[in-house]
Protein backbone atom coordinates (compact mmCIF):
# COMPACT_ATOMS: atom_id res chain seq x y z
CA UNK A 1 0.00 0.00 0.00
CA UNK A 2 1.66 3.06 -1.27
CA UNK A 3 0.90 5.58 1.60
CA UNK A 4 1.48 9.62 1.80
CA UNK A 5 4.43 10.21 3.45
CA UNK A 6 2.92 13.16 5.66
CA UNK A 7 -0.10 10.59 6.56
CA UNK A 8 2.02 8.18 7.74
CA UNK A 9 3.73 10.74 9.59
CA UNK A 10 0.92 12.72 11.26
CA UNK A 11 -0.37 8.72 11.90
CA UNK A 12 2.83 8.29 13.66
CA UNK A 13 2.44 10.99 15.75
CA UNK A 14 -1.18 10.30 16.74
CA UNK A 15 -0.89 6.53 17.70
CA UNK A 16 3.48 6.36 18.71
CA UNK A 17 4.36 2.78 19.56
CA UNK A 18 1.26 1.10 17.97
CA UNK A 19 1.46 3.01 14.58
CA UNK A 20 3.53 -0.17 13.20
CA UNK A 21 0.20 -2.19 14.18
CA UNK A 22 -2.21 -0.11 12.26
CA UNK A 23 0.26 -0.18 9.06
CA UNK A 24 -0.59 -3.51 9.26
CA UNK A 25 -3.99 -3.77 9.97
CA UNK A 26 -4.24 -1.68 6.57
CA UNK A 27 -3.24 -4.44 4.22
CA UNK A 28 -6.55 -6.21 4.93
CA UNK A 29 -9.93 -4.67 4.11
CA UNK A 30 -12.36 -4.17 7.06
CA UNK A 31 -15.02 -6.67 7.25
CA UNK A 32 -18.38 -6.56 5.78
CA UNK A 33 -21.07 -6.00 8.31
CA UNK A 34 -24.43 -5.33 8.21
CA UNK A 35 -27.29 -4.31 10.66
CA UNK A 36 -30.75 -6.07 11.57
CA UNK A 37 -33.60 -4.27 11.28
CA UNK A 38 -34.77 -4.97 14.71
CA UNK A 39 -38.67 -4.17 13.41
CA UNK A 40 -38.48 -6.80 10.36
CA UNK A 41 -38.05 -10.36 10.64
CA UNK A 42 -34.57 -11.59 9.42
CA UNK A 43 -34.24 -15.28 9.66
CA UNK A 44 -34.71 -16.49 5.83
CA UNK A 45 -31.90 -13.96 5.12
CA UNK A 46 -28.77 -15.72 2.83
CA UNK A 47 -26.28 -14.14 4.40
CA UNK A 48 -23.26 -15.80 6.76
CA UNK A 49 -22.88 -14.26 10.01
CA UNK A 50 -19.52 -14.68 11.93
CA UNK A 51 -20.01 -12.63 15.39
CA UNK A 52 -21.92 -9.82 16.74
CA UNK A 53 -20.65 -6.49 17.01
CA UNK A 54 -19.92 -5.07 20.78
CA UNK A 55 -21.19 -1.73 20.53
CA UNK A 56 -24.01 -2.48 17.76
CA UNK A 57 -26.86 -4.89 19.23
CA UNK A 58 -28.33 -5.14 15.75
CA UNK A 59 -24.83 -4.89 14.50
CA UNK A 60 -23.49 -8.65 12.44
CA UNK A 61 -20.44 -9.14 11.14
CA UNK A 62 -20.46 -11.22 8.11
CA UNK A 63 -18.12 -14.24 7.00
CA UNK A 64 -18.21 -13.26 3.69
CA UNK A 65 -20.04 -10.75 1.30
CA UNK A 66 -23.00 -11.72 -0.65
CA UNK A 67 -24.50 -10.04 -3.52
CA UNK A 68 -26.97 -8.47 -1.50
CA UNK A 69 -29.11 -7.54 -4.57
CA UNK A 70 -29.76 -11.36 -4.70
CA UNK A 71 -30.88 -11.60 -1.13
CA UNK A 72 -35.00 -10.88 -1.22
CA UNK A 73 -34.80 -10.13 2.71
CA UNK A 74 -32.58 -7.03 1.21
CA UNK A 75 -34.93 -5.81 -0.47
CA UNK A 76 -37.81 -6.35 2.03
CA UNK A 77 -35.64 -4.41 4.79
CA UNK A 78 -34.89 -7.12 7.04
CA UNK A 79 -31.72 -5.51 7.36
CA UNK A 80 -29.28 -2.91 5.85
CA UNK A 81 -25.27 -2.81 5.12
CA UNK A 82 -23.25 -0.66 7.12
CA UNK A 83 -19.69 -0.39 8.46
CA UNK A 84 -19.13 -1.66 11.86
CA UNK A 85 -17.65 1.38 12.94
CA UNK A 86 -20.36 3.68 12.14
CA UNK A 87 -22.56 1.47 13.95
CA UNK A 88 -21.32 3.00 17.35
CA UNK A 89 -23.37 6.30 16.40
CA UNK A 90 -26.40 4.04 17.70
CA UNK A 91 -24.71 3.26 21.12
CA UNK A 92 -23.59 7.07 21.60
CA UNK A 93 -27.40 8.01 20.61
CA UNK A 94 -29.16 6.00 23.24
CA UNK A 95 -26.61 6.69 25.76
CA UNK A 96 -26.66 10.83 26.04
CA UNK A 97 -30.50 11.59 24.06
CA UNK A 98 -33.24 12.24 26.62
CA UNK A 99 -36.06 10.26 25.44
CA UNK A 100 -38.65 10.85 28.20
CA UNK A 101 -40.40 13.32 25.51
CA UNK A 102 -40.93 12.71 21.67
CA UNK A 103 -38.08 13.94 20.07
CA UNK A 104 -36.88 15.99 16.05
CA UNK A 105 -34.01 14.41 14.55
CA UNK A 106 -32.21 16.43 11.50
CA UNK A 107 -29.65 13.52 9.87
CA UNK A 108 -28.11 16.76 7.98
CA UNK A 109 -25.64 15.12 5.70
CA UNK A 110 -27.74 11.49 4.62
CA UNK A 111 -26.18 10.14 1.71
CA UNK A 112 -27.75 6.92 0.80
CA UNK A 113 -29.17 6.75 4.27
CA UNK A 114 -26.88 4.42 6.78
CA UNK A 115 -27.16 6.22 9.53
CA UNK A 116 -30.32 7.49 9.15
CA UNK A 117 -31.86 3.82 8.94
CA UNK A 118 -29.90 3.45 12.63
CA UNK A 119 -30.88 6.04 14.05
CA UNK A 120 -34.85 5.06 12.78
CA UNK A 121 -34.37 1.91 14.56
CA UNK A 122 -34.01 3.64 18.00
CA UNK A 123 -36.97 6.12 17.27
CA UNK A 124 -40.24 5.60 18.30
CA UNK A 125 -43.73 6.42 17.51
CA UNK A 126 -44.11 10.21 17.91
CA UNK A 127 -40.56 10.91 17.41
CA UNK A 128 -39.82 12.86 14.08
CA UNK A 129 -36.97 12.39 11.86
CA UNK A 130 -35.82 14.24 8.84
CA UNK A 131 -33.17 12.89 6.86
CA UNK A 132 -31.14 15.70 4.26
CA UNK A 133 -28.81 15.28 1.48
CA UNK A 134 -27.64 17.94 -0.65
CA UNK A 135 -26.70 16.22 -3.97
CA UNK A 136 -29.55 15.45 -5.90
CA UNK A 137 -28.79 12.01 -7.48
CA UNK A 138 -28.41 10.29 -3.85
CA UNK A 139 -32.54 11.06 -3.02
CA UNK A 140 -33.65 8.23 -4.75
CA UNK A 141 -31.52 5.43 -3.22
CA UNK A 142 -31.45 7.50 0.40
CA UNK A 143 -35.40 7.44 0.16
CA UNK A 144 -35.55 3.25 -1.09
CA UNK A 145 -33.84 2.77 1.73
CA UNK A 146 -35.71 4.50 4.44
CA UNK A 147 -38.96 3.10 2.78
CA UNK A 148 -37.90 -0.04 2.89
CA UNK A 149 -36.33 0.42 6.83
CA UNK A 150 -40.69 1.37 7.19
CA UNK A 151 -40.24 3.82 9.99
CA UNK A 152 -43.18 6.33 8.53
CA UNK A 153 -42.57 9.73 10.36
CA UNK A 154 -39.75 10.41 8.31
CA UNK A 155 -39.22 13.65 5.78
CA UNK A 156 -36.75 13.37 3.18
CA UNK A 157 -35.09 16.91 2.09
CA UNK A 158 -32.53 17.81 -0.09
CA UNK A 159 -30.97 21.18 0.33
CA UNK A 160 -27.81 22.79 1.55
CA UNK A 161 -27.69 22.96 4.95
CA UNK A 162 -27.63 26.94 5.40
CA UNK A 163 -31.07 26.71 3.66
CA UNK A 164 -32.67 25.54 6.68
CA UNK A 165 -32.18 28.94 8.68
CA UNK A 166 -35.98 28.62 9.42
CA UNK A 167 -35.85 25.68 11.51
CA UNK A 168 -33.53 27.56 14.32
CA UNK A 169 -33.53 25.47 17.44
CA UNK A 170 -36.32 22.88 15.94
CA UNK A 171 -34.41 19.85 16.41
CA UNK A 172 -33.30 18.02 19.95
CA UNK A 173 -30.57 16.05 17.54
CA UNK A 174 -28.75 17.31 14.25
CA UNK A 175 -26.31 14.25 13.11
CA UNK A 176 -23.57 16.31 11.07
CA UNK A 177 -21.54 13.35 9.08
CA UNK A 178 -19.80 15.05 6.18
CA UNK A 179 -17.53 14.36 3.69
CA UNK A 180 -13.74 13.91 4.61
CA UNK A 181 -10.41 13.28 3.80
CA UNK A 182 -11.77 9.94 4.17
CA UNK A 183 -8.12 8.35 6.01
CA UNK A 184 -10.36 5.58 7.49
CA UNK A 185 -11.31 4.30 4.21
CA UNK A 186 -7.89 3.56 2.71
CA UNK A 187 -8.24 -0.13 3.44
CA UNK A 188 -11.09 -0.79 1.03
CA UNK A 189 -10.88 2.43 -1.10
CA UNK A 190 -7.63 2.83 -3.19
CA UNK A 191 -8.58 6.26 -4.81
CA UNK A 192 -9.44 7.30 -1.11
CA UNK A 193 -5.15 6.95 -0.97
CA UNK A 194 -4.48 8.45 -4.15
CA UNK A 195 -6.88 11.52 -3.62
CA UNK A 196 -5.24 12.20 -0.52
CA UNK A 197 -3.38 15.93 0.11
CA UNK A 198 -3.01 18.30 3.22
CA UNK A 199 -4.64 20.84 0.66
CA UNK A 200 -8.22 18.73 0.48
CA UNK A 201 -7.75 17.91 4.39
CA UNK A 202 -7.93 22.12 4.90
CA UNK A 203 -10.48 21.97 2.42
CA UNK A 204 -12.62 19.64 3.81
CA UNK A 205 -12.19 21.13 7.15
CA UNK A 206 -13.19 24.98 6.32
CA UNK A 207 -16.43 22.70 4.43
CA UNK A 208 -17.27 20.74 7.39
CA UNK A 209 -17.05 24.31 9.77
CA UNK A 210 -19.76 25.46 7.78
CA UNK A 211 -21.71 22.78 7.40
CA UNK A 212 -21.32 22.78 11.58
CA UNK A 213 -22.02 25.61 12.04
CA UNK A 214 -25.52 25.29 9.86
CA UNK A 215 -25.99 23.12 12.40
CA UNK A 216 -25.59 24.22 15.01
CA UNK A 217 -28.08 26.77 14.67
CA UNK A 218 -31.12 23.94 14.22
CA UNK A 219 -30.01 22.50 17.84
CA UNK A 220 -32.20 23.64 20.15
CA UNK A 221 -31.41 24.68 23.70
CA UNK A 222 -29.90 21.76 25.28
CA UNK A 223 -30.19 19.45 22.49
CA UNK A 224 -27.30 17.74 21.26
CA UNK A 225 -25.43 17.66 17.89
CA UNK A 226 -23.37 14.76 16.83
CA UNK A 227 -20.51 15.19 14.31
CA UNK A 228 -18.90 12.00 13.01
CA UNK A 229 -16.52 11.42 10.32
CA UNK A 230 -14.53 8.39 8.67
CA UNK A 231 -10.87 10.47 9.05
CA UNK A 232 -7.87 10.52 12.01
CA UNK A 233 -6.79 13.97 11.36
CA UNK A 234 -7.15 16.66 14.32
CA UNK A 235 -7.58 19.10 11.74
CA UNK A 236 -11.08 17.68 10.74
CA UNK A 237 -12.12 16.17 13.72
CA UNK A 238 -10.95 17.67 17.16
CA UNK A 239 -9.98 20.94 16.21
CA UNK A 240 -13.56 21.46 14.19
CA UNK A 241 -15.52 20.52 17.57
CA UNK A 242 -13.04 22.34 19.55
CA UNK A 243 -13.89 25.27 17.29
CA UNK A 244 -17.70 24.54 17.66
CA UNK A 245 -17.36 24.71 20.74
CA UNK A 246 -15.72 27.99 21.68
CA UNK A 247 -17.86 29.72 18.81
CA UNK A 248 -20.75 28.70 19.04
CA UNK A 249 -21.41 28.18 22.87
CA UNK A 250 -21.42 23.65 22.91
CA UNK A 251 -19.67 21.50 25.16
CA UNK A 252 -18.24 17.90 24.22
CA UNK A 253 -20.20 15.43 26.46
CA UNK A 254 -18.82 12.58 27.70
CA UNK A 255 -19.33 8.64 27.76
CA UNK A 256 -18.76 5.36 29.26
CA UNK A 257 -17.29 2.81 26.92
CA UNK A 258 -16.34 -0.51 28.37
CA UNK A 259 -12.39 -0.69 27.71
CA UNK A 260 -12.78 -4.05 25.97
CA UNK A 261 -13.87 -2.81 23.13
CA UNK A 262 -10.68 -1.56 21.85
CA UNK A 263 -12.57 2.26 21.32
CA UNK A 264 -9.70 5.09 21.84
CA UNK A 265 -11.04 7.61 23.58
CA UNK A 266 -9.17 11.06 24.50
CA UNK A 267 -10.77 13.81 25.96
CA UNK A 268 -14.38 12.89 25.11
CA UNK A 269 -13.44 12.20 21.51
CA UNK A 270 -13.86 8.47 19.98
CA UNK A 271 -11.70 6.78 17.40
CA UNK A 272 -11.51 3.83 15.81
CA UNK A 273 -8.05 2.14 14.37
CA UNK A 274 -8.03 -0.59 12.48
CA UNK A 275 -5.65 -2.07 14.62
CA UNK A 276 -7.82 -2.09 17.40
CA UNK A 277 -11.22 -2.64 16.67
CA UNK A 278 -12.95 -4.62 13.80
CA UNK A 279 -14.34 -1.97 11.01
CA UNK A 280 -13.01 1.39 9.28
CA UNK A 281 -11.30 4.30 10.52
CA UNK A 282 -13.64 6.17 12.45
CA UNK A 283 -14.22 9.58 14.60
CA UNK A 284 -17.13 10.61 16.80
CA UNK A 285 -17.95 13.36 19.01
CA UNK A 286 -21.32 14.55 20.56
CA UNK A 287 -21.91 18.43 21.95
CA UNK A 288 -24.31 19.91 24.18
CA UNK A 289 -26.08 23.43 22.90
CA UNK A 290 -25.66 25.25 26.03
CA UNK A 291 -26.93 28.90 24.44
CA UNK A 292 -30.65 29.39 25.26
CA UNK A 293 -31.70 30.99 22.15
CA UNK A 294 -35.03 28.45 20.59
CA UNK A 295 -36.89 30.40 17.60
CA UNK A 296 -38.62 27.86 15.10
CA UNK A 297 -41.85 28.66 12.71
CA UNK A 298 -44.63 26.53 13.92
CA UNK A 299 -47.74 25.80 11.34
CA UNK A 300 -49.68 22.86 10.70
CA UNK A 301 -49.14 21.26 6.68
CA UNK A 302 -51.23 23.48 4.12
CA UNK A 303 -52.85 20.36 2.86
CA UNK A 304 -56.68 19.17 2.94
CA UNK A 305 -57.93 16.69 5.23
CA UNK A 306 -59.33 13.60 3.63
CA UNK A 307 -63.22 13.08 3.41
CA UNK A 308 -64.52 10.99 6.17
CA UNK A 309 -66.23 8.07 4.32
CA UNK A 310 -62.69 8.08 2.26
CA UNK A 311 -61.18 8.05 5.83
CA UNK A 312 -63.77 4.90 6.82
CA UNK A 313 -62.22 2.76 4.14
CA UNK A 314 -58.73 3.08 4.59
CA UNK A 315 -59.75 1.68 8.55
CA UNK A 316 -58.89 -2.32 7.39
CA UNK A 317 -55.79 -1.60 5.56
CA UNK A 318 -53.60 0.06 9.16
CA UNK A 319 -52.60 -1.92 12.34
CA UNK A 320 -55.92 -0.85 14.26
CA UNK A 321 -53.95 0.95 17.22
CA UNK A 322 -52.00 3.58 14.89
CA UNK A 323 -54.97 4.21 12.95
CA UNK A 324 -57.08 6.56 15.35
CA UNK A 325 -53.73 8.67 15.70
CA UNK A 326 -53.14 9.27 11.92
CA UNK A 327 -54.01 12.60 9.31
CA UNK A 328 -54.87 11.81 6.56
CA UNK A 329 -53.98 14.37 3.99
CA UNK A 330 -54.17 14.71 0.26
CA UNK A 331 -51.18 16.07 -1.59
CA UNK A 332 -51.61 18.43 -4.80
CA UNK A 333 -50.86 15.13 -6.89
CA UNK A 334 -53.61 13.16 -5.86
CA UNK A 335 -51.26 11.02 -3.49
CA UNK A 336 -52.65 10.63 0.35
CA UNK A 337 -50.12 10.85 3.14
CA UNK A 338 -50.23 9.77 6.27
CA UNK A 339 -49.24 11.67 9.52
CA UNK A 340 -49.34 11.15 13.41
CA UNK A 341 -51.93 13.80 14.48
CA UNK A 342 -49.25 14.54 17.56
CA UNK A 343 -46.61 15.51 14.96
CA UNK A 344 -48.94 17.63 12.54
CA UNK A 345 -47.36 20.63 13.74
CA UNK A 346 -43.73 19.26 13.53
CA UNK A 347 -44.62 18.48 9.98
CA UNK A 348 -46.14 21.58 9.08
CA UNK A 349 -43.00 23.68 10.23
CA UNK A 350 -40.61 20.83 8.60
CA UNK A 351 -42.47 21.55 5.47
CA UNK A 352 -43.02 25.40 5.49
CA UNK A 353 -39.44 25.93 5.84
CA UNK A 354 -37.86 23.49 3.71
CA UNK A 355 -38.42 24.14 -0.33
CA UNK A 356 -37.02 20.45 -1.51
CA UNK A 357 -39.03 17.99 0.89
CA UNK A 358 -40.98 14.79 0.52
CA UNK A 359 -44.15 15.50 2.47
CA UNK A 360 -44.20 12.30 4.81
CA UNK A 361 -44.98 8.54 4.04
CA UNK A 362 -47.44 8.53 0.83
CA UNK A 363 -50.05 5.36 1.67
CA UNK A 364 -51.85 5.06 -1.69
CA UNK A 365 -54.51 7.29 -3.43
CA UNK A 366 -57.65 6.88 -4.04
CA UNK A 367 -59.57 5.78 -7.52
CA UNK A 368 -63.03 6.49 -7.51
CA UNK A 369 -63.86 4.45 -4.49
CA UNK A 370 -60.92 2.78 -4.64
CA UNK A 371 -58.11 2.99 -2.20
CA UNK A 372 -55.11 1.90 -4.51
CA UNK A 373 -52.42 1.07 -1.88
CA UNK A 374 -48.83 2.16 -2.41
CA UNK A 375 -45.59 0.62 -2.36
CA UNK A 376 -44.22 2.58 0.88
CA UNK A 377 -47.46 1.45 2.51
CA UNK A 378 -46.63 -1.99 1.74
CA UNK A 379 -42.90 -1.65 3.74
CA UNK A 380 -43.93 0.82 6.04
CA UNK A 381 -44.89 -0.04 10.07
CA UNK A 382 -48.66 0.96 9.58
CA UNK A 383 -49.92 -1.64 7.69
CA UNK A 384 -52.10 -3.90 8.98
CA UNK A 385 -51.55 -7.77 10.42
CA UNK A 386 -54.83 -9.00 8.99
CA UNK A 387 -53.95 -8.04 5.37
CA UNK A 388 -54.12 -10.92 3.02
CA UNK A 389 -50.49 -12.10 2.35
CA UNK A 390 -49.23 -14.45 -0.15
CA UNK A 391 -45.65 -15.94 1.63
CA UNK A 392 -42.93 -16.49 -1.25
CA UNK A 393 -39.60 -18.43 -1.81
CA UNK A 394 -36.84 -17.15 -3.01
CA UNK A 395 -37.14 -17.70 -6.68
CA UNK A 396 -40.82 -16.13 -6.50
CA UNK A 397 -39.60 -13.32 -4.76
CA UNK A 398 -36.70 -12.36 -7.14
CA UNK A 399 -39.17 -13.02 -10.16
CA UNK A 400 -41.64 -10.84 -8.28
CA UNK A 401 -38.71 -8.11 -7.97
CA UNK A 402 -38.10 -7.85 -11.28
CA UNK A 403 -41.64 -7.09 -11.74
CA UNK A 404 -42.04 -10.95 -13.52
CA UNK A 405 -44.46 -13.11 -13.83
CA UNK A 406 -45.07 -15.89 -11.18
CA UNK A 407 -47.09 -19.02 -10.75
CA UNK A 408 -49.24 -18.95 -7.17
CA UNK A 409 -52.69 -20.05 -6.25
CA UNK A 410 -54.68 -18.14 -4.56
CA UNK A 411 -58.91 -18.11 -4.69
CA UNK A 412 -59.60 -14.59 -4.11
CA UNK A 413 -59.48 -11.36 -5.91
CA UNK A 414 -57.73 -8.12 -4.98
CA UNK A 415 -55.09 -6.80 -3.38
CA UNK A 416 -52.16 -9.55 -1.83
CA UNK A 417 -49.02 -8.31 0.25
CA UNK A 418 -46.30 -10.55 -0.95
CA UNK A 419 -43.77 -11.52 1.43
CA UNK A 420 -40.90 -13.53 2.01
CA UNK A 421 -39.56 -14.61 5.13
CA UNK A 422 -42.49 -12.74 7.12
CA UNK A 423 -41.50 -9.59 5.52
CA UNK A 424 -43.47 -7.44 3.20
CA UNK A 425 -41.86 -7.22 -0.83
CA UNK A 426 -44.75 -5.14 -1.93
CA UNK A 427 -48.69 -5.79 -3.68
CA UNK A 428 -49.97 -7.86 -6.43
CA UNK A 429 -53.73 -7.63 -7.48
CA UNK A 430 -55.41 -10.50 -8.80
CA UNK A 431 -58.48 -10.12 -11.18
CA UNK A 432 -60.10 -13.18 -12.49
CA UNK A 433 -56.77 -14.82 -14.36
CA UNK A 434 -54.89 -12.02 -14.08
CA UNK A 435 -52.18 -10.74 -11.64
CA UNK A 436 -50.96 -7.26 -11.61
CA UNK A 437 -47.46 -6.70 -10.45
CA UNK A 438 -47.67 -3.57 -8.52
CA UNK A 439 -43.83 -3.57 -7.91
CA UNK A 440 -42.90 0.74 -9.09
CA UNK A 441 -41.12 0.48 -12.17
CA UNK A 442 -38.20 2.30 -10.41
CA UNK A 443 -38.04 -0.45 -7.84
CA UNK A 444 -37.52 -3.24 -10.22
CA UNK A 445 -34.27 -5.39 -10.19
CA UNK A 446 -32.73 -5.15 -13.83
CA UNK A 447 -30.06 -7.22 -13.77
CA UNK A 448 -30.95 -10.97 -14.03
CA UNK A 449 -29.55 -12.18 -10.58
CA UNK A 450 -30.29 -15.55 -10.15
C1 LIG B 1 -19.88 10.70 4.48
S1 LIG B 1 -21.27 11.04 3.53
C2 LIG B 1 -22.58 10.70 4.61
C3 LIG B 1 -22.86 9.24 4.85
C4 LIG B 1 -24.15 9.01 5.55
N1 LIG B 1 -24.23 9.73 6.81
C5 LIG B 1 -24.45 7.55 5.78
O1 LIG B 1 -24.35 7.09 6.93
O2 LIG B 1 -24.82 6.87 4.82
C6 LIG B 1 -21.27 12.74 3.41
C7 LIG B 1 -22.43 13.38 2.66
O3 LIG B 1 -22.35 14.79 2.80
C8 LIG B 1 -22.85 15.38 1.61
N2 LIG B 1 -22.37 16.76 1.41
C9 LIG B 1 -21.45 17.20 0.55
N3 LIG B 1 -21.32 18.55 0.63
C10 LIG B 1 -22.19 18.95 1.54
C11 LIG B 1 -22.55 20.21 2.05
N4 LIG B 1 -21.96 21.34 1.65
N5 LIG B 1 -23.51 20.23 2.98
C12 LIG B 1 -24.10 19.10 3.39
N6 LIG B 1 -23.80 17.89 2.96
C13 LIG B 1 -22.84 17.81 2.04
C14 LIG B 1 -22.37 14.47 0.54
O4 LIG B 1 -23.19 14.57 -0.60
C15 LIG B 1 -22.42 13.10 1.19
O5 LIG B 1 -23.57 12.41 0.80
Amino acid sequence: MNLPEVFKNNLSQILGTEFPAFLKALESPAPASVRLNPKKKSELSALKTKGNISWAKDGRYLSEKPVFAEDPAFHAGAYAVQDASAMFLGYVFEKIVDRRRPIRVLDLCASTGQQTTLVASILGEKDLLVANEIVKNRLSILKENILKWGFSNVIVSNQDPETFADLEGFFDVVLVNPQSSAEGLFANNSSAISEWSEANIQMQATRQKRILSAAAMLVAPKGVLIYSTNTYNSTENQENVKWLNRTLDFETIDLEVPEDWGIAKKESYFQFFPHKTKGQGYFIAAMKNLSRDAKFVKGKPDLNRLRREQRAILKDWFRPEVFEELEFLYKNDGNIVAIRTALLADYGSVLRALAKRSSGIEIGIFKGKDFVPSHAFALSDLISDSIECLEVPAVEAMKFLRKENFEFSTGKDGWLLITYGGNALGWVKKIGDRINNYLPAEWKIRENLV
